[in-house]
């Protein structure tokens, strides 16, 4: 991120503020500071769901604004992970899986096949054909990360991804994405609040009033 402001002109909020960020490849970073500081919004611009009012973010070299398709990038390059999960209720696990695959996973056949085997990935091959809604929370949030990491993509980007769930399943949540990230080589970066989530964190980048600083 190249000297990046986001002012939202609806309650004339400064949001972010001249923020520069370089993230490496791989590298694992947790975005920590008060509610309201900009936390999201920061997410939301590494993952192109948004555009700066000011200032550009660069992925691989190239400007987002140089993109030719929004959509394809976001499909190709990035994994999201919400903290309410955005799971379908009435859909199975596999099918929520499947959701965001049309671009990565043309086929349908091996769409399906490539949905199972994540979710096996993440613990849940015995819960495939479950409906989203009969999921326990830390299950459901497994569905999330499947999703997330389907079609590989090198940066995921995950905002309180323990926010819902206990410490125990929490550590689960974490000890698996940290598997995934390290096994796939993919870029990490996670809010948080919780901080043993920011100390597995190679760096811990603080935002408070839109602002940027490293502890
Ligand atoms: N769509 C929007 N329109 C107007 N203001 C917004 C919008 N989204 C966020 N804001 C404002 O921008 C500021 C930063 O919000 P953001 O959601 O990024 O903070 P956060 O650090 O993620 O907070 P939290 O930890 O509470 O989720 C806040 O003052 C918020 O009210």
């Amino acid at each position: 991120m190249r000297g990046v402001c986001k002012h939202y002109a609806d309650g004339d909020v400064d949001a972010l503020v001249n923020v520069n960020l370089s993230i490496a490849s791989a590298e694992f970073v947790a975005i920590v500071g008060p509610s309201g500081g900009g936390k999201s919004t920061l997410l939301n611009m590494l993952g192109a769901l948004d555009e700066p009012t000011r200032g550009e973010v660069w992925f691989e070299g190239k400007p987002l604004s140089q993109q030719p398709s929004l959509d394809r990038f976001r499909a190709h390059k990035i994994g999201f992970i919400f903290q309410s999960y955005h799971l379908l209720p009435n859909l199975t696990a596999q099918e929520n899986v499947q959701l965001t695959m049309f671009d990565t996973h043309p086929n349908v056949s091996q769409r399906k096949a490539e949905a199972i085997r994540l979710l096996e990935r993440v613990g849940l091959g015995d819960r495939v054909n479950h409906r989203a809604d009969k999921l326990s929370i830390g299950q459901r949030q497994r569905v999330a990360i499947a999703r997330a990491i389907a079609g590989n993509p090198p940066l995921i980007l995950a905002d309180e991804p323990t926010g819902a769930l206990d410490t125990e399943r929490g550590n689960e949540v974490m000890d698996l994405l940290d598997e995934i990230r390290i096994e796939e080589s993919s870029t990490l970066v996670v809010v948080t609040h919780d901080e043993r989530v920011a100390e597995r964190a190679d760096r811990v980048v603080y935002i408070c009033d839109g602002m940027l600083r490293t502890v």
